[in-house]
């Protein structure tokens, strides 16, 4: 197999005389080309990566019919065992070409190779390897009981496959979020339809690419690229052929979704945008405190929707810590992808570090303290042609400015400080967003009292992003409905009976 999707057998194309990988779709086991394509452009430097090819409306309903024959056909039929052992054949397939894929989620991202190993492409395989693991050891419900006349009731729980389902995904943690999907779908019985972000195709493919090798019948799995409305998105949310729409992305995606799945009555799991808060206490590892919000502010440059854009820091410590935070945000290495330390890499695309930057001149304009960064860091080099910004901590905004309630998606957080428990627990939860939060402090029972508080699907207590993949995961409000992870992963992705029987 090929060394990375710049170069799979399955993305070169003849035509192209300037060998531009071409990235196909992939229907029924078959990789399909398209009569338009859009290209694909490193966020590093502004070079073209590669050409994709955008599913029209006739390639999206093959992909969703092969689906329907294949949901018909004997993938359902398949054992628990059998579908597990597939789904760690595909890990094994990621882990063989682990490389690839890293060089895949960096070619269309930008972001540091440590972290694509680390968190992106691992997360990819242990995606897999926990739904093969969960469905083997999951239990089902039974209930006995006694009839009137006296006869045994026995009532028992059955699981089956929804049929084929949609997943739509975004591009700040591509195959993270992508597999965080297809790996419960596939592993409940379901067939999918899968489309990436228009800004993050090359992971996708390699993925499309290891589901062949590892021998999963055709239309089991299909991959469509394009972009949303008016596009592969809209077709695939849109199409009645689906039995449930799965999406990850920004809130208002969301509403529109949900509006076309009320059509059908499908089921959806969304999970959406956040405005989320880290909340730091006189009382926290103070060091500890800095360092991980630090973290929670600018990994992935703030790409990450669980990133803490509100910082709210106790007022005997204020001045303390926003001097510390400045100090650790200035030292931020921002560089080439494999640059040696590094820390921070550009933002996804031209276009969404525009949207960044017109934040950053918003806050200006509402009257903020820019305490670091505010603009675009210049290199002198080809990382000028990138879409790098500067990471950025804002103070002085009151909690109804655009910037302290709109979801910016960037290397910023703004700090404030407050003064009592109550307070702070009334900020946090006056926000149209609902999906996590974090909080520093050494006070055990004030950490339970305040987490319990919070109108969030998660709250992280000294530390944050830490992952065990049999919770729930999901927001509230704004940020998304349902829940997936672990057995809730499973009631989702399964159609759930229940059996009465008179013995
Ligand atoms: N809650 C979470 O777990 C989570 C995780 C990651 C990202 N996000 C959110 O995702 C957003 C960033 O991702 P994004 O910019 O890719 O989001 P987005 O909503 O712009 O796009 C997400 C996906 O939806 C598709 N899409 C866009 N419009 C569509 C439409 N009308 N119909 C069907 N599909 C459509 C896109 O092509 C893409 O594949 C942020 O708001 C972030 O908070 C949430
Ligand atoms: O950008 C959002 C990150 C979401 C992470 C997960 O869905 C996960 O860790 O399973």
């Amino acid at each position: 197999m090929a060394s990375n999707p710049l170069s799979s057998p399955h993305a070169a194309s003849a035509q192209d005389a300037v060998s531009t990988p071409l990235l196909r779709c992939f229907i029924d086991g078959a990789w399909v080309e398209t009569a338009r394509t859009f290209d694909n452009i490193n966020p590093v430097n502004g070079r073209l990566i590669s050409r994709v090819c955008e599913a029209d409306r006739d390639t999206v309903n093959a992909a969703i019919s092969a689906a329907n024959r294949a949901a018909k056909g004997g993938w359902r039929g398949t054992s628990v065992t059998e579908r597990a052992a597939l789904l760690h054949r595909i890990a094994d397939g990621i882990e063989q070409r682990f490389d690839d894929f890293v060089a895949a989620e960096v070619a269309d991202t930008g972001r540091p190779v440590h972290q694509a190993r680390t968190l992106d492409v691992a997360r990819g395989i242990a995606n897999f390897r926990t739904f093969a693991d969960l469905i083997k050891t999951a239990s089902s419900e039974m209930f006995e009981s006694t009839a009137p006349d006296g006869a045994k009731i026995l009532n028992y729980v059955v699981r089956k496959p929804l049929g084929t389902i949609g997943i739509i995904s975004p591009w700040n943690l591509p195959l993270l979020l992508l597999t965080w999907k297809v790996a419960p779908a596939l592993a409940m019985g379901n067939c999918v339809v899968a489309k990436p972000s228009e800004e993050t195709p090359s992971s996708a493919t390699l993925l499309a690419e290891v589901i062949q090798a590892a021998g999963l019948p055709n239309g089991v799995f299909n991959l469509i690229h394009g972009f949303g409305p008016d596009s592969a998105g809209q077709f695939l949310s849109t199409s009645p052929h689906i039995d449930a729409i799965t999406f990850t992305g920004e809130s208002r995606t969301g509403s529109t979704i949900m509006k076309a799945a009320a059509e059908g009555v499908k089921e959806v799991s969304f999970e959406l945008g956040g405005k989320n808060a880290a909340v730091v206490f006189a009382d926290a590892d103070f060091d500890a405190a800095v360092a991980g919000v630090l973290r929670s502010s600018f990994t992935n440059s703030g790409q990450v929707c669980l990133c803490s854009e509100r910082v709210y820091v106790e007022r005997s410590i204020f001045d303390r810590f926003v001097a510390a935070l400045k100090d650790r945000t200035e030292q931020l290495r921002i560089d080439f992808p494999q640059a040696e330390g590094v820390d921070m890499g550009p933002l996804v695309s031209h276009a969404h570090r525009d949207k960044v930057l017109s934040y950053y001149r918003l806050a200006r304009e509402e009257g903020a303290i820019i305490v670091t960064g505010g603009g675009v860091p210049v290199f002198g080099d080809e990382r000028d042609q990138g879409a790098y910004a500067q990471p950025t901590i804002i103070t002085g905004l009151s909690d109804t400015a655009r910037c302290t309630r709109e979801e910016i998606f960037g290397p910023i957080c703004h700090i404030a400080p407050f003064d009592t428990e109550d307070e702070v627990i009334a900020r946090v939860n006056d926000s149209p967003y609902g999906l996590a939060a974090c909080v520093w402090t050494t006070h055990l029972s004030r950490a339970h009292r305040v987490a319990a508080q919070f109108e969030t699907g998660i709250v992280w207590v000294n530390t944050w992003f830490t992952r065990d993949l049999r919770t729930p995961f999901g927001g509230t409000k704004l940020s998304g409905m349902g829940r997936e992870g672990g057995r809730y992963s499973m009631d989702f992705y399964s159609e759930i009976s229940n059996i009465c029987i008179r013995l």
